[in-house]
C-alpha cells in the first residue's frame, strides 16, 4: 500500500534537494505535484487541496532555520500536515466504565468485518474474556464462518442455533444473558452485510444500537475502496453512529486515499488496520508512524516493536549497535536473516525498513526460499570468519561449500548479499537527526 505514491513523494523531495536555497516558485512545484500525487491515492479533491493549501502557507511562513535545509523543512512540514490528516494522535479503544463492553462491527459485504471481529477478540484476549456473536443472519455462510475463525482463535462464539435461522434480535438478547452467565466482558457483534446500504440494514443496526448501547461501532472498510470507502463511512456515520473506523486490507496494493482521506471527510478516527489474513494481522491505527511510512522514513517503531514480540531482544540490541557504529557482521546478518523468518514475509518487515523504494526492491530480490542455505553457510564460518569474511579466500570457500551442503557459487552470493546489505545500511541505517521531535533519517538529505 502506498507504494506508488511513496515513490512520487520521494522524487519530488530529491529534486528539492538537489536545491540549496528553495524559492517560492520551487515550493509551488513541489506542492503542485504533492496535490497531484495524492489525487492519483484517491484522495478526495477537496480533501488534497486544503491539505496542500496549508502545508504552503505554513512552508512559506516560516523562518529559514539555519540548522538544517530547506528542503527539510518542507518535508518535515508535510509529515506533520499528513499527520494532522490522518488524526495525529492514536485513538484507543473504548471500554465500558462497567463490563461488559459491546463492539458493534458493521460495514459493506466483503469488507472484512467478520474477519476482523475475530481478530480484534483475538487482541484484546490477553487482558479480556472475549466472545464474538453472529448476527449476519441473511447469510448463513457469514455465521459459519464467524464460528470456523473464532475455533480457531480459540475464542467463544455465539450464534443462532442453525445457521441461516432465527431473528437479529433474538440473537442479540441471547447474547447478552449468555454473556452475563458466563462473565464475559467484552462482545463483539458481527452485523449483517449487504453490497450497497439500504433502509432495511439501517433499521436492522438501529434496533441493534438501541437494544445494546455499544461503546464502540467500528465501521470495517476495505482500503483497497479508495474514495468509494470515505463515502460509505460518512453514509454510516449519518445513519449508524459509528465512533471509530476499521480499514482492512492495508497490505494490499490500496492507493491510500481512504486511509489518508476517511478522518478529515467524516471526523471519525481511524482505529485499527488489517494487514494481513492472518488472525493476528490487526493493528493499532497510528497516523505517525502511516504518514513516516508513506514519506519512506519506514516504521522503525512498528518494526522494533515486532521484533521485541518475536523474542531475542538483546541480539537485536547488539545487532542495531552494529548497524549503528557501522559493524555488520555475518553473525548480525545471521541473526537478521532469523529474525525475518520469525518476523513473517520479508515485504511486510521491509516497508517498515527507512530505506528508498529502490533499494526495498533490490533488497526483496534476494532469494528468501534459500534463507537456510544461507544460514548454513554462515554456521559452516569460523567465527573469526564471520566478523572479517574477506579473509575466505578459495580453498576456505570450497571448505564451507561442503560443510554446508550448498556450493561455492552459493557461497560466493551470501557473502556478495552481505556485503550490499552492509552497504544499505551503511548509508540508510546509520543514526537519526532531530527536528523538532521528528526523527528524520540522516542520509536522506
Ligand atoms: N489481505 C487481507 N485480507 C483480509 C483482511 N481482512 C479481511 N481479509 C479478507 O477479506 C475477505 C473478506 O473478509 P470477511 O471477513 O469475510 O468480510 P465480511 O465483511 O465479513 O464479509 P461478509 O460476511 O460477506 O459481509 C476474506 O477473504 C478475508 O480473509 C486484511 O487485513 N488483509
Amino acid at each position: 500500500m502506498f507504494d506508488s505514491l511513496k515513490e512520487r513523494l520521494e522524487g519530488i523531495f530529491s529534486k528539492l534537494r538537489g536545491k540549496g536555497r528553495l524559492t517560492e516558485e520551487d515550493i509551488n512545484d513541489a506542492l503542485r505535484e504533492v496535490r497531484r500525487a495524492l489525487l492519483e491515492a484517491d484522495v478526495n479533491y477537496k480533501i488534497a487541496k486544503d491539505l496542500v493549501e496549508r502545508i504552503k502557507e505554513r512552508c512559506l511562513g516560516q523562518e529559514v532555520l539555519s540548522s538544517i535545509t530547506p528542503a527539510q523543512q518542507v518535508y518535515a512540514v508535510v509529515y506533520e500536515e499528513l499527520c494532522n490528516l490522518m488524526g495525529g494522535k492514536k485513538e484507543r479503544l473504548n471500554f465500558a466504565a462497567k463490563p461488559p463492553s459491546v463492539f458493534m462491527l458493521v460495514g459493506l459485504q466483503g469488507s472484512g468485518k467478520t474477519t476482523t471481529a475475530v481478530k480484534l477478540a483475538l487482541k484484546i484476549s490477553d487482558s479480556h474474556k472475549p466472545m464474538v456473536v453472529a448476527c449476519d443472519l441473511r447469510r448463513p455462510a457469514a455465521v459459519k464462518q464467524l464460528k470456523v475463525l473464532a475455533e480457531k482463535a480459540r475464542i467463544l462464539f455465539f450464534g443462532p442455533e442453525e445457521a441461516g435461522s432465527g431473528n437479529v434480535m433474538d440473537v442479540t438478547r441471547k447474547a447478552l444473558s449468555y454473556a452475563d452467565a458466563h462473565l464475559i466482558d467484552v462482545i463483539i457483534f458481527d452485523t449483517a452485510g449487504r453490497l450497497h446500504i439500504d433502509d432495511d440494514l439501517m433499521t436492522e443496526l438501529e434496533q441493534m444500537h438501541k437494544l445494546l448501547d455499544p461503546s464502540e461501532v467500528l465501521l470495517v472498510i476495505d482500503s483497497m475502496t479508495g474514495q468509494e470507502g470515505v463515502n460509505v463511512a460518512e453514509a454510516f456515520k449519518e445513519k449508524a453512529g459509528i465512533t471509530g473506523v476499521v480499514l482492512t486490507k492495508l497490505d494490499g496494493d490500496a492507493r491510500g486515499g481512504a486511509a489518508l482521506a476517511v478522518k478529515a471527510a467524516t471526523g471519525v478516527p481511524i482505529k485499527l488496520v488489517g494487514v494481513g489474513e492472518h488472525l493476528e494481522d490487526l493493528e493499532e491505527f497510528d497516523a505517525t508512524r502511516m504518514a513516516q511510512r508513506i514519506l519512506g522514513m519506514g516504521d522503525m517503531e512498528g518494526l522494533l516493536e515486532k521484533i521485541q514480540k518475536s523474542g531475542d531482544t538483546k541480539e537485536i540490541e547488539r545487532v542495531q549497535k552494529n548497524l549503528q557504529d557501522n559493524k555488520f557482521t555475518l553473525d548480525d546478518l545471521l541473526v537478521q536473516l532469523r529474525q525475518v523468518q520469525k518476523l513473517g514475509p520479508l515485504d511486510k518487515v521491509m516497508d517498515m525498513l527507512p530505506l528508498p523504494g529502490k533499494v526495498k526492491s533490490q533488497v526483496s530480490d534476494i532469494d528468501f526460499r534459500r534463507i537456510k542455505h544461507v544460514e548454513a553457510v554462515i554456521l559452516s564460518m569460523t567465527p573469526e570468519e564471520r566478523k572479517k569474511p574477506e579473509i575466505i579466500k578459495g580453498s576456505r570457500k570450497r571448505r564451507i561449500a561442503s560443510g554446508s551442503g550448498t556450493s561455492v557459487q552459493m557461497v560466493n552470493q551470501v557473502l556478495k548479499q552481505y556485503e550490499q546489505m552492509k552497504e544499505i545500511f551503511k548509508r540508510f541505517g546509520k543514526g537519526k537527526g532531530k527536528f523538532k521531535g521528528l526523527k528524520l533519517p540522516k542520509g536522506l538529505f
